[in-house]
């Protein structure tokens, strides 16, 4: 392992270096040869025949990390304001007194952060270690939202954060102030009318150019090589789909310029953010990606991902429904109910902007389900209630309680009660941080085929980036892409193709160097460590 500038929590940083012929470190790129295997799977008669598909990319990933600004759309709601007093606290490695001892900054629930992969030989690494990626206390922050209260006062009307961690935040927070924003009455719930005095005034095509002159204005002034631009505002109802308005790109701006009144605050920052070469992430349940602007990002070569944030209740859902549909038990009933008293509770209380949040955090469970046949009968699928509820008083303390009653053998039933209590935004943060530095890493990669006629043209990942599902709730995939939702498929999918990228096969977990009668291949490094874990110095 290479050791690198660190500049958060620990005072030194390694990166993994990959010893292979079919891998290669120069100054720009880390470039890597690598074997993609697939299973073609028809069916002649009664026979499901299985063809081994081996297709050989070539991987280039940038190594220069670029200045990056983060701007978050709803900068000012709990999400954002503890999104940007965590990155503060890292970075200034602060420490405050609780009742429970001293706590000391960190970024647990962040996988870029906080997890490890394994590398092999049962070694593992942390996941940041396999490709240069940003550093978080590095991002630069800045956002909009449609109440003008500064960070500071955000996070204290939040009500997420000790008081002694705030204080030592307040300076710098009250120094941050949103951006007036793109608010149009009628997508998000009229409740939060009473927030409203901090708007872009104007139709939507004023809207649009001042977003993107907001956009471009912070890449100068902090002198940025890229800028990621991220919603967590609030959740909008659904907008309808119209042939002719946002069915396509041409249209989608056509219908901007004539303000016409079908498209969403959401459609509008996202549409700013391609037009200024930005990468668009949806946290939240809306269909802000109408065809026409994921037309619109295809065609500007940027990148969409989304969408709503899977941080507590869904997350643990794609977890047990794949445990026990793997495990051939049939879920037959799951009802989650939960409430909250934060402003994102209070702005789902309204039923439209509710309905948008049912629907992301019922279908989760649609892949797992539609894997087993012999459980289901086409098209059946469990009784799935989904209920939130709005109680003011428990804040930012999120209640929800589950109800899992499966079918087991011989007419059996078992049900699983799960109560999980959690700040939401102490959950959702980390996963907006790891959306923008997955998201920017993808920004970085490459890759070209290889085959007999030679290697062609590196060309950048497909716009919709299905990579970061493991951050959401309802995965925005490429076209005729299948959605996966099962948690760690999704975990494993990030890593494998962060291992692709310097030249590894994807972790199998067979262990089959200790089932079989026969030693690995003699040039196998002797295993790096005996317990699994390299210490990296920090
Ligand atoms: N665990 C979680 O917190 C979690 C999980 C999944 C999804 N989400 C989603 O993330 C979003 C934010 O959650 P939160 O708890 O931070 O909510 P919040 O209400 O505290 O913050 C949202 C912020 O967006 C601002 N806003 C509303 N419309 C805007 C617009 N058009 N432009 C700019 N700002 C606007 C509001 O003033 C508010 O400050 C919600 O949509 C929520 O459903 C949150
Ligand atoms: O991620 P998760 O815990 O399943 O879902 C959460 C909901 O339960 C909660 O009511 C809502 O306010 C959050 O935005 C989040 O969507």
């Amino acid at each position: 392992m290479e050791q690198t500038n660190g500049t958060h929590n620990s005072s030194r940083k390694y990166l993994v270096r990959v010893q292979s012929d079919k891998v290669t470190y120069n100054n720009d790129v880390i470039q890597a040869d690598y074997e993609y295997q697939t299973t073609r799977v028809t069916t002649q008669g009664e026979t499901i025949v299985a063809t081994p598909v081996s297709t050989n990319y070539q991987f280039q990933t940038k190594r220069h990390v670029p200045r990056t600004g983060l701007m978050l759309v709803g900068w000012g709601g709990n999400n954002g304001s503890t999104l940007t007093a965590a990155l503060l606290a890292n970075k200034h490695h602060l420490s405050w007194n609780t009742k429970e001892g001293v706590k000391d900054a960190n970024l647990f629930g962040s996988i870029t952060q906080s997890s490890t992969v394994p590398l092999g030989d049962e070694v593992y690494v942390p996941l940041n270690s396999l490709l240069p990626m940003v550093d978080p206390c590095d991002l630069e922050l800045d956002g909009w939202d449609i109440s003008g209260l500064d960070l500071a006062g955000a996070m204290n009307r939040a009500k997420v954060l000790e008081w002694q961690l705030q204080q030592q935040l307040v300076q710098e927070m009250s120094k941050m102030k949103p951006r007036p924003a793109a608010h149009i009455p009628g997508f998000v719930a009229s409740n939060q009318e009473t927030r409203v005095d901090n708007v872009i005034t104007g139709n939507r095509q004023s809207m649009v150019e001042q977003l993107r002159k907001d956009i471009a204005e912070f890449k100068a002034s902090r002198q940025l090589e890229t800028v990621i631009v991220i919603w967590t505002a609030n959740t909008e109802r659904f907008a309808e789909i119209r042939e002719g308005v946002n069915d396509t790109a041409a249209n989608l701006l056509a219908a901007i310029r004539a303000n016409h009144s079908e498209i969403a605050p959401s459609t509008l920052y996202a549409v700013a953010s391609i037009l200024e070469g930005c990468t668009y992430i949806n946290g939240s349940p809306q269909n802000t990606f109408v065809p026409g602007c994921v037309e619109l990002a295809e065609k500007h070569s940027t990148f969409l991902g989304g969408d709503d944030f899977k941080s507590g209740q869904t997350k643990l859902k794609s977890v047990l429904v794949d445990f026990l549909v793997s495990a051939g038990i049939k879920p037959a009933s799951i009802v989650s109910y939960n409430h909250l008293g934060n402003n994102d509770g209070k702005n789902l209380s309204d039923p439209m902007q509710f309905r948008s949040k049912e629907i992301s955090k019922s279908n989760v469970v649609d892949d797992m389900v539609g894997s087993n046949h012999i459980l289901y009968q086409p098209g059946e699928k469990p009784d799935h209630c989904v209920v939130i509820k709005y109680v003011p008083y428990v804040g930012d303390s999120k209640r929800a309680m589950d109800e899992y009653m499966s079918e087991i053998m011989l007419g059996g039933h078992n049900t699983i009660v799960v109560h999980n209590t959690c700040e939401d935004s102490l959950l959702a943060a980390p996963l907006i941080l790891d959306l923008a530095l997955v998201a920017e890493l993808c920004e970085r990669i490459t890759v070209a085929k290889r085959d007999a006629s030679g290697t062609s043209e590196h060309q950048p990942l497909r716009s919709v980036l299905s990579i970061l599902s493991y951050m959401c709730k309802a995965p925005q995939v490429p076209k005729g892409a299948p959605v996966v939702n099962a948690l760690f498929k999704q975990k494993a999918c990030i890593e494998n193709v962060l291992r692709a990228c310097i030249g590894l096969a994807p972790s199998n977990h067979m262990l089959l160097e200790h089932m079989v009668r026969f030693p690995l291949a003699k040039d196998a490094a002797k295993s790096a460590s005996s317990n699994g874990c390299i210490s990296l110095g920090h």
